[in-house]
């Protein structure tokens, strides 16, 4: 309790939205008076609702502990303060906090990116706003995320409490959201086995799955003229996360996929929507039972449920074969005795990696395929540099240095789409002093990953697109730029880039070895604008296939 708190003659209880403060009033000279009850608002943030007569008061929050003071104390009536617009102390500047909402007013309407920009050209590269009651701190420009995620990565490190996970009791992913000792293991092992799996000869041969899986692909794009490639991308993706983890592929319509890749549509749709309402009201989460599924907490545990179900029959075939020591595919890496990953628990990181390793590639080459569109003297010029080296053989992976251009212009697709743009959400395990401020502990930190990719000073003119900025000047080496971090950076960053640049490398080439991508006659080419979810994609459209002899 503060010393002035101490002097205080009357106390008062205030109901807080997030936590009740006792407040206390003593007698200060109305000299130190800041603020005015009457305009029912005071200075510093709180938002005095019911309950006082008009006077002059000052709240003192020097030690975070709330104290009123007024030259004519409230005697005798209750007074209730919400926590529901101050700004936390010394936490990094932003809008002022609305009750309730929040800053999601700066937010809405536009496009989410433009609206962070909008705040960083006001409050700098590191600011806060509040989405509902929860602090968000936004980190902008390379240095900052830089030196959030490396320099203090391990502070930075950890995923934010999500109040929906708590609801589900344990039943929760925990590769991409854990947290801790646990988490570390199980990355480092299934890194690991992802590496020796992929990388080395005597696992998997990631070449040899990969083109399967586009030949799989382009079978389908061949009986089609046109197509909607959002769907068949995903789900080519998709199965070649699952390959790794099975060690075999699946067919398109197995049902048992389709339901499970639906369902994963489903979550990335609710995900953002959910966060917003129950970081507005986290309160609703504690009832258990609302009508119309209102938390949105049912259809949450039907899409694990699905995850669950499907793990259990597509696993089925491996658990029941598989002998210690045999390293054929991840479940195996799994199966064996130093997994540290518990039987009950082989779903997870099935459901992580192919919830993380699906969407997000297949993302890129949708931006990928709509820009080419855009672009017609780029994908000519792309594809004479690919029939130039390897004519219409199948790409193999150790043609990456011979073809330069394939790999700029997937980087500057990586850039332009920034298709992961906030990063998955970080958070800090205690208070932690960043660049003359405090982050308090439990935070949510969204590392802006575009606002690096968009910056004219790390990238001319950025709104172009152009594969020759990751060039060299002669058009034969890559140059590649530290200021591209579309996989983010740290402890936390993305676990499959190295799987994620080699699939991107070989479908980019097969794709544009086999056709032309056109805008279908009659139809308008679709625009540059991205779709902002948890990830951020073209909008949908519909490409021609012209098939290349
Ligand atoms: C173009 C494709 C991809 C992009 C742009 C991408 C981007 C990202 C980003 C930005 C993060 C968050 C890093 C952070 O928290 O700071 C992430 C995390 C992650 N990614 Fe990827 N990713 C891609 C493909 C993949 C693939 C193919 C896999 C695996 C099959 C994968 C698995 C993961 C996992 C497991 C995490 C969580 C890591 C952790 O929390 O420790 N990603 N990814």
């Amino acid at each position: 309790m503060s010393r002035r708190a101490a002097r205080s003659s009357s106390v008062y209880t205030a109901a807080g939205s997030c936590r009740p403060h006792t407040l206390q009033t003593s007698s200060m000279s109305p000299e130190d008076a800041r603020c005015r009850l009457s305009t029912w608002r005071l200075d510093n943030g709180y938002t005095c609702l019911t309950g006082s007569r008009p006077g002059r008061c000052q709240l003192d929050t020097g030690n975070r502990e709330l104290t009123l003071s007024a030259s004519t104390p409230p005697q005798g009536r209750h007074l209730q303060v919400y926590e529901i617009t101050r700004r936390h102390h010394r936490a990094p500047p932003g809008p002022q906090r609305c009750p309730l909402i929040g800053n999601l007013g700066s937010l809405i309407g536009g496009s989410p990116l433009e609206s962070f920009a909008k705040l960083r050209s006001t409050y700098g590269d590191v600011y806060g706003i509040y989405l509902g009651s929860k602090l968000a701190v936004v980190l902008n420009g390379y240095e900052a995320i830089h030196d959030a995620l490396v320099k203090q990565g391990r502070q930075f490190a950890w995923r934010p409490e999500q109040p929906v996970f708590v609801a589900l009791e344990g039943d929760v992913s925990d590769l991409v959201y854990g947290n801790g000792p646990e988490w570390k293991a199980k990355r480092v092992f299934i890194m690991n086995a992802i590496k020796e799996l992929c990388l080395s000869r005597k696992g998997l041969e990631l070449e040899r799955l990969i083109l399967e899986e586009v030949n799989c692909l382009t079978e389908r794009l061949d009986l089609l003229e046109q197509v909607n490639p959002r769907e068949i991308l995903s789900l080519s993706l998709a199965n070649v996360v699952y390959s790794i983890l099975h060690g075999n592929r699946t067919e398109y319509d197995n049902e048992d996929f389709l339901k499970f890749m639906n369902s994963l549509n489903g979550v990335f749709k609710r995900y953002m929507r959910n966060q917003m309402k129950n970081n507005l009201f986290p309160f609703i989460l504690k009832i258990p039972k609302l009508p119309f599924d209102l938390h949105g907490l049912q259809k949450i545990k039907d899409n694990v449920q699905t995850g669950k179900s499907f793990f259990a029959k597509a696993g089925q075939e491996r658990l029941s074969n598989h002998e210690e020591g045999d390293t054929t595919c991840l479940l195996d890496y799994l199966l064996n005795n130093d997994s540290p990953v518990p039987p009950a628990d082989f779903w997870k990181p099935h459901y992580d990696l192919m919830a993380a390793g699906s969407e997000t590639s297949a993302t890129t080459l949708n931006w990928l395929i709509l820009l080419l569109m855009h672009y017609p003297d780029i994908q000519e010029k792309l594809h004479q540099s690919i029939f130039e080296v390897i004519g219409h053989h199948p790409p193999s992976i150790s043609d990456r240095n011979d073809l330069p251009y394939v790999e700029a212009t997937i980087l500057e697709t990586l850039r332009f789409g920034s298709n992961v743009p906030l990063s998955v959400p970080h958070s800090v395990t205690e208070d932690v002093a960043f660049r003359g401020f405090i982050i308090p502990k439990g935070t949510l930190v969204l590392p802006n990953l575009a606002s690096v990719h968009y910056d004219p000073n790390n990238f001319e003119d950025p709104l172009t697109f152009r594969p020759e900025r990751f060039l060299s000047a002669d058009g034969m080496a890559v140059v590649p730029s530290e200021k591209l971090i579309p996989f983010s950076l740290g402890p936390r960053a993305c676990l499959g880039e190295t799987l994620a640049r080699t699939e991107l490398f070989m479908y980019t080439t097969r794709l544009v070895q086999k056709y032309t991508f056109e805008c279908p006659d009659g139809e308008r080419l679709p625009g540059l604008g991205g779709v902002f979810g948890l990830t951020h994609r073209p909008q949908d459209y519909n490409v021609r296939l012209v098939k290349r002899n």
